[in-house]
């Protein structure tokens, strides 16, 4: 069974105006998505910025009220807050945020910052919780030392791995990374996303991993969903995304990712200039006339792709 079932996902917002502040039309932003997460594994969720995906991951940890759908986690409805609180659901789903100066209480140390969760849903000792935290602390590779610093005392790639360990401290099975690398260099994103590989082997948790770029989940995803204006565009395995992407939007997010090859780096311009192009004049046979994604169409067992009528063949 898999750990989180998404059934035709809705989050729509309305906008209002008028002296009465009436409703007169809505955001789309989540708008009919399906997808499965499996234990022990990452999926991604990938777009631009306003396509959705945040929406997505506050609705499934219960801070954004949805408009229709279902959430299942292990089997269970957790769509409503009463559903949530009876399942222990807040011990057992947590959150990493892109901005982890924000995300960090800037008055606590972080000992007292890895220690809430614990205060909250563990009944732990004194002794227990010291060693809990130290612990913690030691799997994302900070120190004794580093106990009672503020977080203003870390570099951004340190807070990013002081959110992970508040994040897996009560044993979470999912856990939703929202763009958690996205501020930090590349080196420092390579380690962060080291620990995180890490981590989920060793307590074999689940990730849903959020982001705009595809050149960052290449290898962290096993499987992932490409959005564009509240709709899945194409969703599938690692492979079908990299290796046989069929959206001319997901082809567009690929030619984005930058040749680190210094060599290649003038085909690798020609190449997304011809992307973009092709992007331009063909776009409008890839959404309906209201610029919607078109339905979903499984192409073989595990890609599914938005494709016009005419372009629909098996691998
Ligand atoms: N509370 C809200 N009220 C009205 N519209 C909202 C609200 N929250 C989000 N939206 C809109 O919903 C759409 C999707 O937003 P969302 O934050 O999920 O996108 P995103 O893909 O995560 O973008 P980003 O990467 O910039 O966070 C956007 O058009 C956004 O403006």
């Amino acid at each position: 069974m898999s750990l989180v079932e998404i059934k035709d996902l809705k989050v729509h917002y309305p906008i209002r105006s008028g002296f009465f502040n009436r409703i007169h039309d809505y955001v789309y932003a989540v708008d009919g998505v399906n997808f499965e997460i499996e234990p022990g594994q990452t999926y991604g969720l990938i777009g631009e910025t306003g396509s959705g995906k945040t929406t997505i991951g506050r609705s499934i940890i219960g801070l954004e009220k949805i408009t229709s759908g279902q959430i299942l986690f292990n089997g269970k409805d957790v769509s409503t807050k009463r559903e949530r609180k009876a399942v222990h659901y807040n011990r057992d789903v947590q959150m990493i945020f892109q901005d982890s100066l924000s995300s960090l209480n800037p008055k606590k140390r972080i000992y007292d910052i890895i220690a809430e969760p614990l205060r909250n849903f563990e009944k732990l000792s004194d002794t227990e919780e010291k060693h809990r935290v130290r612990e913690l602390l030691d799997t994302v590779g900070l120190g004794d030392d580093d106990l009672f610093k503020y977080p203003f005392e870390f570099s951004g790639g340190q807070r990013q791995r002081i959110g992970v360990a508040r994040a897996i401290s009560t044993n979470p099975k999912l856990v939703i990374a929202d763009e958690p690398v996205s501020a930090l260099d590349l080196s420092v994103q390579a380690q962060v996303l080291n620990y995180m590989q890490e981590i989920q082997k060793q307590f074999n948790i689940s990730y849903l991993f959020i982001s705009h770029d595809l050149g960052v989940v290449r290898h962290m995803c096993d499987s992932m969903a490409i959005m564009h204006r509240g709709r899945f565009v194409e969703l599938g395995t690692r492979d079908d995304i990299y290796n046989h992407p069929q959206h001319i939007y997901t082809k567009r997010l690929l030619a984005a990712i930058p040749d680190i090859n210094v060599d290649q780096r003038e085909d690798h311009r020609k190449h997304r200039k011809e992307v973009e192009k092709v992007f331009d004049t063909e776009q409008s046979r890839y959404y309906d006339k209201n610029g919607r994604v078109l339905p979903l169409q499984q192409i073989s067992e595990t890609h599914s792709v938005a494709l016009p009528e005419d372009q629909v063949k098996g691998e």
